[in-house]
């Protein structure tokens, strides 16, 4: 741990994943940081058990990689540790259906986000822990990041410690799953979804998606090739965020031209301008009083209308089909999958 910072920050030496020797760790779900989750901890040494539908199409991958695999009920009635990895629409009905009748006075009832403890979807009993292993990031790259001995930035929270141990014990997980090798950020529930919502809708996922559309959008408009827009736009981002990644703004700003970064400078805030910022302030207000979380409830209640609307829109852009054209030209282009996106994007950097 370290006091350079306004919030405690813990490495591997403040974790011990034997803590959870002798527990059984069952993680609901084998998707995105399921999976990551059940493979990192079983590598790390943890006894681990995944909870999938009899019907689950992740029962053939997680029994392939060599994990046990039960009913989400079983899998919480035999762990002491409960690791709640399936999505946060479906997480109050699981917990109503498979986790509250087989939770144990003294078990850890753990997410990896805090939405529906927040928003009051689930309301644990008093008697069990209940705490947080955010990740920051998505699980395939927990799961690469691990392989690769790095590690994952993630928050670490406590909402309810009725053994004492809660702490301690979301550690271990945190150390399992790799975290504590990029540290891990203690906070609260509610940091971590307000901040988490505001982040992906504003800026990671909602914010960059539409300032890459406008920018293609306007290069197509005025008469540039779709290709050269696709390179401008999208392409090249990964590479400029690469550099401000591993360096900050300013190592992006030292390795641009001069020509570049004064033009940037003087125009990237007549993009992003005020008006965005009050935008930003209406949208975390949304996040802040609930009024995004109640849509999101609702949409999910009328089958995902809206939802279903706006991804086939996104699906249906230009840039998708240009895009995958290109990708499938590039050297190292490999099979359909995540995984191999990744890896092609990986490449790309290391070139
Ligand atoms: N995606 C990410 O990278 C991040 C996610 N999180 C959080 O992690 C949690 C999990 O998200 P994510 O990994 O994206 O989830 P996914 O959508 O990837 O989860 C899919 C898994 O959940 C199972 N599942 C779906 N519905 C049910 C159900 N009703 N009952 C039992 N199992 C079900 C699926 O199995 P089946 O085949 O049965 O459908 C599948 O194994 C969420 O709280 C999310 O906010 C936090 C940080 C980043
Ligand atoms: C940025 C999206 C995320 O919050 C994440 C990968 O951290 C998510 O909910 O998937
Ligand atoms: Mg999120
Ligand atoms: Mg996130």
């Amino acid at each position: 741990m370290t006091d350079d910072f306004t919030t405690d920050i813990y490495y591997d030496d403040d974790a011990d994943v034997s803590t959870l020797d002798d527990e059984t760790v069952a993680v609901l779900g084998y998707g995105s940081q399921g999976h990551a989750h059940a493979l990192n901890l079983h590598e790390s040494g943890v006894d681990v058990v995944v909870g999938l539908r009899e019907s689950s199409s992740s029962r053939s991958a997680a029994e392939a990689d060599g994990l046990t695999v039960e009913t989400p009920a079983d899998a919480v009635a035999q762990a002491s540790y409960v690791s709640v990895l399936v999505p946060d629409t479906v997480q109050a009905d699981v917990y109503e259906n498979a986790i509250e009748p087989n939770l144990e006075e003294g078990d850890t009832l753990q997410f990896a986000h805090g939405l529906n403890i927040h928003y009051n979807q689930i309301e644990p009993p008093e008697g069990v822990d209940v705490t947080m292993v955010a990740p920051k990031s998505p699980g395939h790259l927990v799961r690469r990041n691990y392989e690769n001995d790095e590690g994952t930035p993630g928050l670490l929270a406590v909402y309810q410690d009725t053994t004492g141990d809660a702490e301690e014990r979301a550690l271990a997980y945190a150390k399992g799953i790799g975290c504590t090798r990029a540290g891990v950020i203690e906070t609260t529930f509610q940091e971590e979804v307000e901040s988490d919502l505001f982040g992906e809708q504003a800026v990671l996922c909602g914010g960059v998606t539409s300032l890459v559309k406008h920018g293609y959008e306007t290069l197509v408009d005025a008469g540039y090739s779709p290709e050269i827009a696709y390179f401008e736009c999208l392409n090249e981002l990964k590479l400029i965020v690469d550099l401000m990644y591993e360096g900050g703004n300013m190592e992006m700003w030292n390795s641009v031209s001069d020509t570049a970064e004064y033009g940037g400078l003087t125009r990237g805030d007549r993009i992003v301008d005020e008006s965005v910022r009050e935008n930003m302030e209406e949208v975390l207000e949304e996040v802040q009083n609930g009024e995004f979380t109640r849509e999101w409830i609702v949409e999910n209640q009328a089958g995902r209308p809206s939802y279903s609307q706006l991804r086939n829109a996104e699906q249906n852009h230009d840039i998708e089909e240009v895009g995958e054209r290109l990708r499938d030209l590039f050297a190292w282009a490999e099979d359909e999958g995540t995984e191999s996106e990744d890896e092609s994007v990986q490449v790309q950097a290391d070139d």
